[in-house]
């Protein structure tokens, strides 16, 4: 009998989300089922490709995206953001996206991601310009994806009872192209968590070992002081080392990818990798207060 998909909140943590940039339903479903041997406990689908590191606009029907779900007992969550990783800028609507991910739902996906400045984009240069790296680079510009205008802050909330509706989570999520401090990082997340996100998830930005561990930083007020489950990371090459360690400090998994294709995205680390990572350390989780422990 077909049994269904856990929730990603119900898997237990910290777990790897295997990201599937495949342009098709058939190449997808090979790389999942690849990943599966490397021990990817879940899938992140990206739906934004046309032909570049994600699903074809043709594969965005509902009886496809079934199939694909349907080829893994793990839960798939559905992405589609207002780029794409080839770099340019996608030409669809916010409100075209959510119907879109909505469709990903109704065919099995178990979590959206909801990017926070839905139905009110922040203003900046376009991802991946020389522009956007000069904002990157400055600390004091506002964090992207991210807006409290009160209309679309109703309809994201109005979004997220859609999709529960429908059966699955939300995943609220900034890319933020700025690097955040841990004070900058628990604002934006207390934000999504009372819009009603079941996980928040934010990408800062490391441009040094200090970004880095404040990245961690964040990661450990973020464990004290939210409620739902979350995931903190980075880009930026001085990111790729949270993206390992955070999982042990309370961020609920790690975006990992099955190979490493020519012109890929290689910030990510392998899901083979994270996971002899993940079973390799052990006895790191305090059980005591310091005051019980005799050897300090
Ligand atoms: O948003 C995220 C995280 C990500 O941006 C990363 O940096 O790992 C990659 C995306 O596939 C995923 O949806």
């Amino acid at each position: 009998m077909m049994t269904d998909r856990p929730l990603f909140t119900e898997l237990e943590q910290p777990f790897t989300c295997a990201a599937i940039y495949e342009p098709t339903v058939d190449a997808a479903t090979s790389i999942m089922k690849e990943s599966e041997f490397a021990g990817a406990d879940s899938f992140i689908l990206n739906l934004m490709g046309d032909g570049t590191q994600g699903l074809r606009e043709e594969f965005l029907t509902e009886d496809h995206l079934e199939r694909l779900f349907q080829s893994t007992s793990k839960p798939t969550m559905a992405c589609y953001y207002r780029w794409h990783f080839g770099g340019e800028s996608v030409d669809v609507t916010d409100e075209e996206r959510q119907e879109i991910l909505r469709r990903a739902v109704r065919a099995g996906a178990k979590c959206v991601d909801l990017v926070g400045d839905t139905f009110d984009p922040t203003l900046g240069p376009d991802v991946f310009t020389e522009e956007a790296k000069r904002y990157s680079l400055e600390s004091e510009r506002p964090p992207r994806e991210v807006t409290d205008d009160p209309d679309a802050v109703a309809r994201q909330e109005a979004e997220i009872e859609r999709i529960h509706e429908l059966g699955a989570e939300v995943q609220m999520s900034a890319h933020t192209r700025i690097h955040l401090d841990p004070e900058q990082a628990l604002a934006v997340a207390e934000t999504f968590q009372d819009r009603g996100a079941d996980i928040v998830k934010l990408v800062s930005v490391d441009r040094s070992w200090e970004d880095m561990l404040e990245t961690l930083e964040a990661t450990v007020l973020l464990d004290r002081e939210l409620d739902v489950p979350f995931i903190m990371m980075s880009h930026g090459e001085h990111g790729v080392l949270a993206r390992y360690i955070a999982p042990f400090l309370g961020s609920m998994l790690c975006f990992t990818q099955q190979e490493y294709v020519p012109g890929g995205f290689y910030s990510q680390p392998l899901t083979e990798n994270v996971n002899r990572v993940f079973d390799a350390v052990q006895n790191v989780t305090p059980t005591r207060d310091p005051e019980e422990v005799d050897w300090l």
